[in-house]
């Protein structure tokens, strides 16, 4: 798996196969604190093996980094369609969303899918 970083360096990912997924559903006012995603087995984290995760509906504000502390962290926008891949050394960076944008789904989504107001998450990952 071959993937671009957030600086634009080219990084290969162990190969997964995916069997767990979680799927997260935010409303207009959800939130998920920093936190480090450990709940798969050791070797699954201690190989790097990434999680892969894909966003559904309004946009939310990622943040991550190497601390809990929020201040320091890297924000970014998780916009309808967005893959966002956590593997190798970012494995176990913190991440969490601070809050999620009202009505900025696409409108076609909300059209062709009846999807209420918020945002889905679905992570799929390898125990
Ligand atoms: O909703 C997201 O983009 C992140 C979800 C997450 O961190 C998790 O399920 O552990
Ligand atoms: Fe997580």
């Amino acid at each position: 798996m071959i993937a671009q970083t957030a600086n634009s360096t080219a990084v290969e990912f162990p190969q997964i196969n995916p069997d767990i997924c979680i799927v997260n559903y935010y409303t207009n006012s959800g939130k998920l604190g920093l936190h480090q995603d450990r709940d798969e087995s050791e070797s699954s984290l201690s190989k790097g093996l990434p999680f892969i995760s894909i966003s559904i509906g309004d946009t939310a504000e990622f943040l991550f980094g190497d601390t809990r502390d929020k201040d320091q962290a890297t924000k970014i926008n998780l916009e309808s369609g967005d893959v966002l891949i956590l593997g190798g050394k970012s494995r176990l960076l913190f991440h969490g969303i601070s809050h999620v944008k009202a009505h900025t789904a696409p409108s076609w989504l909300k059209e062709e899918t009846g999807l209420r107001p918020g945002r889905i998450n679905l992570t799929f990952r390898q125990y």
